[in-house]
């Protein structure tokens, strides 16, 4: 019932410098996203401000910049590189006379895009509802006077009522359906819980190479691609690190800054995955410039999530391009802190095969511990 919003295929981007320091990395990384949802950009508009206007977002002059460019290069689609308040969305599409999108829209539609499993449509399909709904909030309130009865409205309803009412209906099936599918996961996860396997979940920033490693560690052929977010699900497998140790590990989500709050929070079983794993493999695309802020993003979501306080092991990517050799790294206190690899060639996953078994080893055993202290036995 749904319909995905149509970005159409020309568009012209906005993105306003509030004066952070990696605004231009910002502005490389929309590109890329819009790229991914299989949209032409025909234009860019960049400039300063202090703050985003009321009404509009940018400022007017700015805005009649924008409309100029439209014109000239035919686009059907107006992207802003920001959150947009459902007033300034509509003002903007009255001003410029075309479809306006916001960061929030571009990045549910490109994971409506790229869902693959079952419940991974379903999360998504949650998460655009949720955000549609803010946007029809305001024209909702004066009609919650006039609710009637239960059950079926007659003709004489308005469009609004019939969308509100819709709506509701749909969120609550997807609700429900959703519940089903998460029961069978916690079955799932339950019966592997009972095999006493450490559990190690790769997360990290967006194209990090979380699914490349996957598929080094395992040769499980899970789906990787130059693409933001390729990979929406949770995808586990048992993997036989060395002959004393084997683990479950799982292939994540991809996060990224202002993952939509909505997608999150729909995305929340699927990311129980990592709250409830015993090691996470933090995945970082060590030749992106913007690696340290990635990694901060990561750990805002993670806590969000509430699994900050789960141990991480860094595994910095991508080594390859910036002609870093594979190494162990240690900490201060000679712990080992990270891996270099190249999830791409193979080099250096043997090293962190070896950091995975060492942590696995010490949770497994740290497991054992507690276990003998609980039952007093063994
Ligand atoms: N040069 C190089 N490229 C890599 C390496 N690892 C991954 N890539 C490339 O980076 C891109 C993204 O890799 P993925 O494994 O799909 O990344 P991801 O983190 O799973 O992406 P999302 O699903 O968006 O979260 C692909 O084009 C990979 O081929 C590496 O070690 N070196």
């Amino acid at each position: 019932m749904f319909d995905r919003p149509d970005l159409g295929d020309q568009a012209v981007l906005v993105s306003l410098d509030f004066g952070e320091a990696d605004y231009e990395d910002g502005v490389s990384e929309c590109l890329e996203l819009i790229k991914g949802a299989g949209v032409a950009v025909t234009g860019l508009i960049k400039g300063k401000r202090q703050r985003p206007d009321v009404a509009l977002f940018a400022g007017k002059g700015k805005v009649e910049e924008i409309a100029a460019l439209v014109k000239a290069t035919d686009a059907n689609v107006v992207i802003f590189n920001h959150a947009l308040g459902p007033g300034q969305e509509r003002n903007l599409e009255r001003v410029l006379q075309c479809r306006v999108i916001d960061r929030v829209t571009l990045i549910l539609d490109i994971f409506a895009q790229r869902a693959r499993s079952h419940e991974g449509k379903l999360q998504v399909e949650l998460a655009q509802l949720t955000h549609m709904s803010t946007r029809l909030v305001r024209g909702w309130t004066h009609l919650e006077r006039q609710k009637g009865g239960v059950g079926m409205r007659g003709p004489g309803e308005t469009q609004l009522e019939t969308d509100r009412r819709l709506l509701g209906l749909r969120v609550k099936a997807l609700k429900d359906r959703l519940a089903t599918v998460q029961k069978q996961r916690k079955t799932q996860r339950r019966s592997r819980d009972r095999s006493g396997l450490p559990s190690v979940s790769i997360v990290g920033y967006t194209n990090a190479g979380k699914s490349t490693l996957f598929n080094g560690l395992t040769k499980a052929g899970a789906y990787a691609a130059d693409q933001l977010f390729a990979t929406l699900d949770t995808t586990s497998r048992r993997l036989f690190i060395n002959t004393d140790v084997s683990i479950v590990l799982s292939d994540t989500v991809g996060f990224i800054r202002d993952l939509p709050h909505s997608l999150v929070a729909s995305f929340r079983a699927t990311l129980e995955e990592t709250i409830s794993a015993d090691l996470l493999l933090h995945v970082v695309d060590a030749a992106n410039p913007m690696r340290e802020r990635q990694v901060e993003e990561v750990n805002k979501v993670l806590k969000e999530i509430g699994a900050d306080h789960v141990p991480q092991l860094m595994v910095w990517n991508k080594t390859d391009l910036r002609g870093l050799p594979p190494a162990i790294l240690y900490d201060e206190y000679g712990a080992v802190e990270g891996v270099r690899v190249s999830a791409l060639s193979g080099a250096g996953l043997e090293l962190l095969r070896e950091a995975i078994a060492e942590r696995a080893l010490a949770t497994t055993h740290s497991q054992t511990t507690e276990k003998v202290d609980h039952y007093g036995t063994e």
